[in-house]
């Protein structure tokens, strides 16, 4: 993790050939677990001066509920990134059986607890919770996930901005700038339309001047709008589904899919894929992301970037008054 892999590709590179023949070229491989390391030392500095200036220190709610293998593969990543940059983290791990009464009053009292700047609760909730009436209890102003309906509404209107956007959207985009790639005045193809990626990708692309479609399910030939694409994300969950020729040649591609495939060659017994072709696409994209390596890791960073902002935005207006 060499902070000067992400310097490197901060610096604009070769991504637009599109037109050109790409015969020989592969595609610019985009190090997200480098850019994602960098992130986070410039989120970690930026705790330091916050300290230093007020005394006090970001703090992240991570509210989990049940036992999901993956849920706690997640959680626990992010407990580990917040101590390495200096972020106080508050856990409430509850059982899968817990009322929505109980576990409403839980995000009520971080709600209330001046300690605590951002709430994230995992998802997906157990089926017996209404997943809309929690998300909505989260203050806006802690809404370091994106997901209340005020900061989905303000990033899709114009003149406005919402306090906090969803990590991983936000992820795709810093990917895209940290690595040079205009986005103003591009064709940008989303793939998907969730809460979570699609619909918010689609929205901040359309913020920063690109001109977006939304491919989804029920789009008749996906492939023949993603083909016109100057930037695509991919964020369907079908492993492997996007492929080389669903690309114009030298296009951007941001692959958001996180596919577990039965492999037995692995120790594990499966392995990692995204919803790209990552082999075949390399062959015609301009650049584009790994899995594992790519958003992942910057939706994490983006989670701190998010609990630094919320903490610096109520602990500075508090002391300079
Ligand atoms: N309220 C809420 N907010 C979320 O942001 C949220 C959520 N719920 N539920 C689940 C998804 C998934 N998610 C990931 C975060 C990091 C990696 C990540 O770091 N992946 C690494 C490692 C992959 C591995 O090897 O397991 C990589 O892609 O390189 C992946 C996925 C956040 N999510």
């Amino acid at each position: 993790m060499e902070p000067q892999k992400a310097d490197q590709l901060a610096a604009p590179q070769a991504v637009g050939n599109a037109g050109a023949v790409a015969e020989e070229k592969v595609a610019d491989v985009i190090d997200g677990k480098a850019i994602a390391a960098q992130l986070r030392k410039e989120i970690g500095q930026g705790v330091e001066s916050l300290k230093a200036e007020t005394g006090k220190v970001p703090g992240l709610a991570v509210v989990l509920v049940g036992s999901r293998k993956d849920s706690q593969t997640y959680v626990r990543s992010k407990k580990k990134a917040c101590v390495e940059v200096g972020i106080k983290s508050f856990d409430a791990d509850l059982p899968e059986d817990v009322s929505e009464d109980e576990l409403l009053k839980i995000v009520t009292d971080f709600n209330a607890n001046p300690e605590v700047h951002g709430i994230l609760i995992q998802l997906p909730l157990p089926s017996h919770i209404n997943e809309q009436r929690i998300l909505s209890a989260v203050s806006v102003e802690k809404d370091v996930d994106g997901f209340h309906p005020v900061n989905v509404g303000t990033l899709a209107m114009q003149q406005r901005d919402p306090l906090f956007v969803a990590c991983t959207p936000a992820g795709c985009i810093e990917l895209l700038q940290r690595t040079g790639v205009q986005i103003a005045g591009k064709y940008a193809v989303v793939l998907g339309r969730s809460k979570t990626v699609g619909m918010p990708a689609a929205l901040l692309l359309q913020k920063l001047n690109a001109t977006v479609t939304v491919v989804h399910s029920r789009t008749p030939n996906p492939a023949e709008h993603t083909r016109r694409a100057d930037i695509v994300i991919a964020a369907i969950g079908k492993a492997e589904f996007v492929k080389a020729d669903w690309l114009k040649p030298g296009a951007v591609v941001i692959d958001v899919g996180i596919n577990a495939v039965d492999d037995p060659s692995d120790k594990r017994g499966y392995r990692l894929v995204g919803d790209v072709d990552y082999k075949e696409a390399r062959k015609v994209a301009g650049a584009i992301t790994p899995v594992p390596g790519g958003v992942g890791p910057m939706t994490i960073a983006v989670l701190l970037q998010n609990t630094l902002k919320s903490a610096k935005r109520t602990l500075q207006a508090s002391s300079s008054s």
